[in-house]
């Protein structure tokens, strides 16, 4: 059912540090930054020649990724996130095998304008999964 890798996102204290470092030292492709309000992060897209890396800092009070600096200060792998063509069959086969959907169960539309879902990441081996229908 999954297909490609579309992203893995690292969580950082400091959203124009992270750029800085993956333009300069890493010499990577870092895209503009994003705010993202309905998901509670800022965000930069670095593009690879095979996936992209997501940079997020945390947007408002109730940004989802506050807890986990809190935990990791200096940052963090914070997801990976795999292609669907169908997000809401995705759905509907894992609330089957009794994974947890977050959230409502209701797809948002996710950084690049299509609908995204988190996995909880006690169900899949400590890592958070987000799908995103491409
Ligand atoms: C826009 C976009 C896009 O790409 O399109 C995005 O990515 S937005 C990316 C930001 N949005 C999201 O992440 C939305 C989905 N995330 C969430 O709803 C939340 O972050 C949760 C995953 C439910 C975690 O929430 P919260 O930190 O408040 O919970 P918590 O502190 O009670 O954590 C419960 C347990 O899960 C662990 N835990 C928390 N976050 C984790 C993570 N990212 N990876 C692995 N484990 C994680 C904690 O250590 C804890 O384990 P112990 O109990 O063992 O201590
Ligand atoms: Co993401």
């Amino acid at each position: 059912m999954i297909g490609r890798l579309n992203h893995v996102a690292i969580a950082v204290p400091d959203l124009a540090a992270a750029t800085e470092q993956y333009r300069g030292a890493l010499g990577a492709d870092a895209g503009a930054p994003l705010s993202l309000p309905d998901h509670g992060v800022r965000v930069v897209f670095v593009t690879l020649p095979n996936t992209k890396i997501e940079l997020m800092e945390p947007l408002g009070e109730e940004s989802p990724i506050a807890r986990f600096l809190e935990a990791s200060p200096s940052g963090g792998l914070h997801h990976i996130c795999y292609e669907v063509a169908d997000i809401g069959a995705a759905r509907d086969r894992l609330v089957e095998t009794g994974a947890r959907v977050l959230g409502d169960g209701t797809p948002k539309a996710g950084a690049h304008g299509k609908p995204v879902l988190f996995l909880h990441p006690k169900d899949f081996s400590g890592t958070l999964i987000e799908l995103e229908e491409v």
